[in-house]
Parts: structure tokens; C-alpha cells; sequence
């Protein structure tokens, strides 16, 4: 039988505060850096989750030493390029930064590696970041349908060719594994996204952290990046995880949809996650933003209503399933564009999202690649909300029970792909 969570109608405390946990997409990135790196690197912060548990699974069957502290911290002691078994077989769960970049990786180093994940993760396409790995030399075998995991990696053959194109339109995830892979040969590259690049921003956060492990990218427009031909990653003796900016947007739109401050710490002014770009989405439809060097705060004044928008959402694919939530509190038709990618992710996000919100009353139009939101006069009470095992649906449509009537959610314990505290924390702002 599912488990399910009965969410009351709510009011939150007269100020909260969430201290954030540790951004996966930085913390999946700095561990198979860090284990890539020719020395010791100590981790504060980092996310403990589904996502991070396979990845750190994976390493540690490749034969990368990890230690954890008594602090919380993890030592990870990099072994310069190369992953001391040559033969592993990985299970990455329905974690996107673990399969897509550990694909890049082993291919590029060669070896004998079996990589598979839930069923989900079968369907979830990978073929783009294949067909550039097999240009460089990799050789790469689809064990079920072609383009999509599992995948059986063989050893590499350099074919000496260094122009690099890939595709970028169906998940930036391809480029930013194959840019963390290619310096592993030591060779010169220079890769060409053919047509549109999505979900730019996380290509930053690969840019960001490849620089603070030695390596530095040249960005042509995020069309041609040229990558030195340097040998080896050199880690930072200590770095420090900022806070998840994905799993702060539940909080932040908290504070604007209940008009009662909410501030999210472990992230500020300087974060380099995209989706930081909510809160100015936010704060352009009604919310009040103060920002901190390591806090973010948003609240609503009195007499501000929430406004309808219209958002082109490329650069925010994960946060924006917030808006979809936000939208029911406008009280008139919102649109949210350009996110083909929902479709391919831990579920079809744009038929899951349109299903669950008529639940609640809403009317849906659903587009290829975008989502029309109508919502009702009067939303209905006590909605039995699916999740799909996508934590993010989970966390999302909590937030319902902040417009006036109950929701119940089922299978709550699908946060823990990301957030596995995710309903404690929300539980603890209800006044
Ligand atoms: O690189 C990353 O850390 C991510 C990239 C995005 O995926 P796409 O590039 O597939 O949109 C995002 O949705 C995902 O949660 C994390
Ligand atoms: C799309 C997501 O995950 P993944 O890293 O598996 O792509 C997500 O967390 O919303």
C-alpha cells in the first residue's frame, strides 16, 4: 500500500527559518571532481540523499577512498585520473548527475563498467552524450533500446579527433559530463553544441566548480567550449556546499504565497546554482526580497496581491515547477514556457503536473513544451495528490496547503531523491 501525507489548511509562524540542505547538482559535481583530483579534498555540507548515495555508492566500488568525519565532512582522497577497478558494476537509481557524468568519465577512461538504474532511469534519454563519447573514442553498448541506459562501457581507442559536437537540447546534463571527462585524455578539445542549449545555468555550475579544481573552460557564448590540455584535476584542500536553491523554492514561494516572512540560509548574493532566479521571478509577481550573503528572505506586504505571469522557464527547469503551484494563488491564466525537458526527467513533469493540478480544481492546457494554468474561484479540498516517484511533485504541491484547504500526498518518501526531511521542515512552519 502507498504511504501518504494529510496536509491541514495552514498558517505559518510570524517568521521561519530553513537552513537548506546541500545543493545536489554542486555536491554530485564536487564528489567525482574530487575523485578525479590528484590529492585530498574535504567536503562540508554535502547533500545526504538518494541522489548523492548513489554517486558516492559508485565511487566507492571504483575504488575511491572516502572517509567520513565525525563533523559530517567527507575526505575524499582522489586517486589523478583514474578509478582503481577497472571492472564495477553501478547502480545509479534515477540519479541524472551521477549516470550521465559517470558515463562521460569511465567511458573516456575505458574499463569494463555495467551502469543501470530504476526503470525510470531506462527511459530517460542518454544517446546525445553517447554518440559525442563514441567521436572521441569511447565505446559505449546500450544493453536494452538504443539511446537509453543500461549501458555496458568497453575500453577507449583515442580516434584523435578533437572537434567535439553535441547535442544540447534534450538535457544540458550530456555537456556538462562530457566537459568534465574530456580532461581525463590530457588532450586539447573543443566542443560545438549543435542547436539550442537548455538549462544554461547548470552548465555554469559545471564551469564554476571545474575552475576551483584547476581546470578553466573557455565559454564562446555556450556554443564552442575550449578545454586546455591539461592533465589533471587539482582539488581545493576544503570545500563547502551552498545550500540547494531547487529545494530553498518551496520556502521562498511559502513566504510569498502566506504573506509571513520565510528565510532559506546556507545559499545568498553569491550562489552560482540558475535556480536563484526563482526569487526574481517571484519578486516580480508581488514578493518582498532581501538578500543576504548566506540567506535568502521573501515575504508579501499586506495589501500585495500575487500577480499572474507569462515565463519563458528554460533557465529555471526546476524551480519552475513551483510557479505551477504559485499560479493557483494569481487568480487568473498563467503560462509557463519553453520546458520540453519536464518530459524526460523523473517523470513526464507537464502531463503529471496538468493531471495533478485538476485535481485541485485547476484548468490545464498542456503543450509539448509548455503548461497553461487557469486556476479556480474556490480550490478543492483535500486533493489525493499522485507523486510519480518525482520528489519534486511531492514537494510542490505541499504548498496547497497554504491556499486554504487541506491536500494529501502520497508517497511522501519520494523527497528523498533530494530532501528526505523535506515534510519535517515544512511540518515546522505551520504555526
Ligand atoms: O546539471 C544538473 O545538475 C541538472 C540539470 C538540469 O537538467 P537538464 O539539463 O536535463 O534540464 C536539472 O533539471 C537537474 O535537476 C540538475
Ligand atoms: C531533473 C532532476 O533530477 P536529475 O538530476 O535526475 O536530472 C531534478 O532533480 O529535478
Amino acid at each position: 500500500m502507498n504511504e501518504f501525507i494529510f496536509l491541514p489548511p495552514r498558517q505559518l509562524k510570524s517568521s521561519n527559518t530553513v537552513a537548506l540542505p546541500g545543493s545536489k547538482s554542486i555536491s554530485n559535481r564536487i564528489l567525482l571532481l574530487a575523485a578525479l583530483s590528484d590529492n585530498v579534498c574535504q567536503i562540508h555540507s554535502l547533500l545526504q540523499s538518494d541522489d548523492t548515495d548513489r554517486m558516492l555508492e559508485a565511487l566507492e566500488k571504483l575504488g575511491i577512498p572516502l572517509q567520513k568525519s565525525l563533523s559530517g565532512s567527507l575526505k575524499v582522497t582522489g586517486q589523478n585520473g583514474v578509478f582503481p577497478n577497472q571492472h564495477a558494476d553501478l547502480f545509479l537509481g534515477n540519479a541524472g548527475t551521477a549516470f550521465r557524468p559517470l558515463t562521460a568519465a569511465l567511458a573516456i577512461l575505458g574499463g569494463n563498467y555495467h551502469l543501470y538504474g530504476v526503470a525510470r532511469m531506462h527511459e530517460r534519454p542518454i544517446g546525445d552524450l553517447v554518440d559525442a563519447l563514441r567521436i572521441v573514442g569511447a565505446n559505449v553498448e546500450y544493453l536494452g533500446n538504443e539511446g537509453y541506459p543500461p549501458l555496458q562501457i568497453h575500453d577507449f581507442t583515442d580516434t584523435k579527433i578533437r572537434k567535439i559536437p553535441i547535442k544540447g537540447d534534450v538535457s544540458s546534463q550530456f555537456l556538462t559530463a562530457l566537459l568534465m571527462a574530456l580532461p581525463l585524455t590530457g588532450k586539447a578539445y573543443e566542443i560545438h553544441v549543435q542547436g539550442e542549449l537548455i538549462s544554461k545555468p547548470y552548465i555554469n555550475i559545471t564551469l564554476n566548480l571545474m575552475k576551483k579544481f584547476d581546470i578553466h573552460v573557455d565559454n564562446q557564448a555556450h556554443q564552442i567550449f575550449r578545454l586546455p590540455a591539461k592533465t589533471h584535476y587539482r582539488a581545493p584542500e576544503l570545500i563547502h556546499v551552498e545550500g540547494d536553491a531547487s529545494s530553498a523554492s518551496y520556502f521562498l514561494a511559502a513566504g510569498l504565497l502566506s504573506g509571513k516572512p520565510v528565510r532559506v540560509t546556507g545559499l545568498g548574493k553569491h550562489a552560482i546554482q540558475g535556480d536563484v532566479a526563482f526569487v526574481h521571478e517571484l519578486e516580480k509577481i508581488g514578493a518582498t526580497v532581501t538578500w543576504g550573503d548566506d540567506f535568502i528572505e521573501v515575504s508579501r506586504a499586506v495589501n500585495q496581491s500575487i500577480l499572474p505571469f507569462d515565463l519563458d522557464a528554460n533557465h529555471i527547469p526546476d524551480a519552475a515547477m513551483t510557479l505551477a503551484i504559485v499560479a493557483l494563488a494569481t487568480g487568473a491564466p498563467c503560462a509557463i514556457r519553453n520546458i520540453g525537458s519536464w518530459r524526460v526527467k523523473e517523470t513526464d513533469r507537464i502531463t503529471a503536473m496538468a493531471t495533478e493540478l485538476r485535481k485541485v480544481g485547476a484548468i490545464v492546457v498542456e503543450e509539448n513544451d509548455a503548461i497553461y494554468i487557469t486556476p479556480p474561484k474556490q480550490l478543492i479540498n483535500n486533493a489525493k495528490i499522485d507523486t510519480y516517484d518525482d520528489h519534486r511533485m511531492a514537494m510542490c504541491f505541499s504548498l496547497v496547503s497554504l491556499l486554504g484547504v487541506s491536500v494529501t500526498i502520497n508517497d511522501p518518501k519520494c523527497t528523498h531523491k533530494t530532501f528526505p526531511t523535506y515534510f519535517q521542515i515544512f511540518n515546522e512552519l505551520a504555526e
